[in-house]
Formats: structure tokens, C-alpha cells, sequence
């Protein structure tokens, strides 16, 4: 039985005051889901310090350990300051700073040599949905930026259509469901039923209080990775909640 995961990438979002958004979201919480914030670097040491009953993670780690890299955050300081978790091949990190598959398994490695566990985004454009592409992307990313070595305990997958993310479009459950079942059965291949199976898959792109509770009666959904709308405790308990009743 996979425990279920809701996940906030606050992305570049949040000063110190944000952190009382934290507060807000214990009790939910306290439910049988898993919550992770992943607030920006200058906030994970206070947010680990503040938050109870909330895990928290990092938005991306370099692939070493140490070294002459001028502003950039490495797996072992993230985890020295609190985190446990990181978010690593982000749409936003590949585009922005030109990150490929082989970059985002290097820190994926990096990451769990850290001894954090890696919520590794996958997902397609728009052109490439259209063009019929979709399940090529995602399988081709799977296999070159998924290490060997992945169990259900250090590895979750986002599945995050680019052109779903802070667009307020969303894929139709059919189409969730199909990259879902997809992606469980390319892991299964790979890594054997038993981790295949432990593996928790996360849907990411405009989830709001709205659709939770639809998308997360999707077949192999696992939970959400919730951008804007994990932002406020407003917003995000009714997106823990909903998962906390999903079946
Ligand atoms: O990491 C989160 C995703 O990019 C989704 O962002 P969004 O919920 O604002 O669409």
C-alpha cells in the first residue's frame, strides 16, 4: 500500500512571513497522507525548524557534494539543514537553467547519496502531446533520468504536462490515467513488480481545491504536486483533505 503524497513547490514564492502558512496546514496533516513543502532555499532551515507533522524538501540540489560552484545548493547541505525531501528535473529547472535527463539523474543520484528522497519530474509540451508524443517523452525520460537504484522508499515521480503548469488546464482523467498506468508499468519493467508498485506517482499542473478530489480517484495517483495552490493553507488543506478521502 502506497502512503499518499500532497507536495508543495512553492517555486520562487515566500518570504519569512510565509512560513505562518505552515501553521495552517498541520491538522490536515495530522490525516493518513504525507505533506511535503518545498518552500526556496532561504526559507528550509526555518521551515524545518517551524513545521510539525509537515515534511520539508528542497526545489533542486547540485550533483556534487561540495565544490567552487558559485550559488548553487548541494543534496548534503539541504539535508544538513532539515530537508528530507528534494525536487529535482523540474520543467522550469530544465528550461530556465538547460537541464537534460543526464543532469537530473546525476542529482537525483547526488540526492540519494544524501539520503533524501527525490520527487523527480517528468512531463510533455505542448507540441509534443499534439504531435501524439507523449508516452515516448515520458518513457524516454523515465529511462535516462531514473538512476539505477530506485526503491519505493527514496523515489516519486511527478508527472507534470508543461503546458498544464500555472495555465489553469488541466488533462482530461483519461489522459492522467494513461501516462499513470504508463509510467507504473515502465518502472515495473525496469525495477521488478515489487518496486515498481512502490513507487508513488504524483499528477502536477494546475491542481486546485476544485479538481482534487476527481484527479485523485485516478487510477495509480498517489497525490499531487501542487504549485500556486500550495502556497496558502486556504488553498492547499481542501487539496489534503481531498486526499486524505481519496480512495
Ligand atoms: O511543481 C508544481 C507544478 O509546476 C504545478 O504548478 P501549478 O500547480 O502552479 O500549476
Amino acid at each position: 500500500m502506497r502512503t499518499k503524497l500532497a507536495a508543495g513547490n512553492w517555486k520562487m514564492n515566500g518570504l519569512t512571513q510565509a512560513l505562518s502558512e505552515l501553521s495552517g496546514m498541520e491538522e490536515a496533516a495530522k490525516g493518513a497522507s504525507e505533506v511535503l513543502i518545498c518552500p526556496p532555499f532561504t526559507l528550509v532551515g526555518a521551515a524545518a525548524n517551524a513545521a510539525k507533522g509537515i515534511a520539508i524538501g528542497g526545489q533542486d540540489c547540485h550533483a556534487e557534494s561540495s565544490g567552487a560552484h558559485t550559488g548553487d545548493v548541494s543534496a548534503a547541505m539541504l539535508k544538513d539543514c532539515g530537508a528530507t525531501h528534494v525536487i529535482v528535473g523540474h520543467s522550469e529547472r530544465r528550461t530556465d537553467h538547460d537541464e537534460r535527463d543526464e543532469d537530473v539523474r546525476a542529482k537525483c543520484a547526488a540526492a540519494w547519496n544524501a539520503g533524501l528522497v527525490v520527487v523527480l519530474c517528468v512531463g510533455e509540451s505542448l507540441d509534443e502531446r499534439e504531435a501524439s508524443n507523449t508516452l515516448d517523452i515520458i518513457g524516454g525520460q523515465l529511462a535516462k533520468s531514473v538512476p539505477d537504484g530506485a526503491t519505493g522508499h527514496n523515489l516519486v515521480i511527478a508527472y507534470e504536462p508543461i503546458w498544464a503548469i500555472g495555465t489553469g488546464k488541466v488533462p482530461t482523467t483519461d489522459q492522467i490515467g494513461e501516462v499513470h498506468d504508463f509510467m507504473r508499468a515502465r518502472l515495473e519493467k525496469r525495477f521488478g513488480e515489487g518496486v515498481g508498485r512502490s513507487v508513488r506517482l504524483l499528477y502536477g499542473g494546475s491542481v486546485k481545491p476544485s479538481n482534487a478530489a476527481e484527479i485523485f480517484a485516478v487510477s495509480n495517483v498517489d497525490g499531487a504536486l501542487v504549485g500556486g495552490a500550495s502556497l496558502k493553507a486556504a488553498d492547499f488543506v481542501p487539496i489534503i483533505d481531498a486526499l486524505n478521502a481519496a480512495p
